[in-house]
């Protein structure tokens, strides 16, 4: 089992070069390269000619890397998707999106083989989340919360109860068709306690990591969503111990007072190929 890890994924405005190379000694498991919300007009096509050339030059290693083109019915859209269809990513990332035809058209301009990932951030986008998760080109899914609040009119709580339906949704929808996805933004980057319990929620409700717009908050979302010594120690006890029960003729076996059935040991084998995948990053 091969499980890439997506617990911290960091936004890099497309037009700062030294926050560009920074990423390159940043302990992220991917990073999305911003031409959308992070540039300013004035700076988009600067931005498109920056990233180009950070990405040519390369040096992000492990890190799976994410351009977020600017939505196609803007006037930068077309051209950055033309422009992002040479860049060495490894995939695109579409803001807004509200149904699959919008990913046809992103595959019409950047070809078929490239990842699309799609920013979920719009009520309509919501409602379409079943059909977008199962477009045969779309590979994760991005929560975007700032807008999902404000185009519900809503307000952003600690309990994040105006997009709590939203989110729940996307990760049904995500883990339907097998696609990778991560929550939204904590805006409040200094606020270390904050975010911990926002990732938490998030790996509870079961993202597989958090969009991160400061390196201040990269060991937070690397250990909220990593699996910790004793979920990976509980992990190990239960495969021997179900083993054990096999040999012995039982379908069932106890630990820590809790009974252990097959899908318990799925679910044990997935957290340590995810703590082997995260040595071997941490490794290299
Ligand atoms: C939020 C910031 C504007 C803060 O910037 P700054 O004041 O420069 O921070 P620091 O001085 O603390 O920076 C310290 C060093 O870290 C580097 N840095 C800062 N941010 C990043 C980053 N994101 N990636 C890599 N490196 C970063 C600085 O260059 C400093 O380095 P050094 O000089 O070598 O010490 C800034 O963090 C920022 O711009 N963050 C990203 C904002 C962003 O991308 N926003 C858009 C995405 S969020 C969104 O759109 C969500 C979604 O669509 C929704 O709807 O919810
Ligand atoms: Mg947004």
């Amino acid at each position: 089992m091969t499980v890439q890890p997506f617990r911290s994924v960091l936004y890099i405005p497309g037009s700062k070069v030294r926050a560009i190379d920074k990423a390159k000694s940043l302990p992220v498991d991917a990073i999305i390269f911003d031409l959308e919300d992070a540039v300013s007009p004035e700076e988009k096509e600067s931005a498109r000619e920056t990233l180009a050339s950070a990405l040519a030059e390369g040096g992000f290693g492990h890190r799976f890397t994410i351009v977020r083109i600017n939505g196609l019915d803007t006037i930068w859209g077309t051209a950055d998707a033309r422009a992002v269809a040479d860049m060495a990513c490894d995939a695109v990332l579409l803001p807004k999106v509200e149904g699959p035809e919008q990913i046809d058209r992103l595959a019409g301009l950047i070809g078929t083989d490239r990842a699309i990932w799609a920013m979920m951030e719009t009520p309509l986008g919501m409602l379409e989340a079943r059909t977008i998760a199962a477009h045969r080109q779309l590979g994760g899914m991005v929560m975007g919360t700032n807008d999902l609040v404000k185009e519900l009119n809503g307000r952003a709580t600690p309990d994040r109860v105006a997009v709590m339906t939203g989110l729940g949704h996307c990760v049904i929808a995500a883990k339907a068709h097998g696609k990778v996805i991560v929550d939204g933004v904590y805006n409040a980057f200094k606020d270390e306690a904050g975010l911990a319990a926002e990732c938490r929620q998030g790996r509870d409700m079961g993202f597989d990591g958090k969009t991160l717009i400061h390196p201040a908050q990269i060991d937070t979302a690397n250990a909220e969503f990593g699996p910790s010594e004793d979920e990976i120690d509980l992990a190990r006890r239960q495969i021997a111990a179900y083993e054990a029960a096999q040999a012995d003729g039982q379908g069932v076996a106890v630990v820590d007072g809790k009974i252990v059935e097959n899908l318990h040991v799925d679910t044990a084998r997935r957290i340590l190929a995810q703590a082997e995948a995260i040595g071997q990053i941490a490794a290299e």
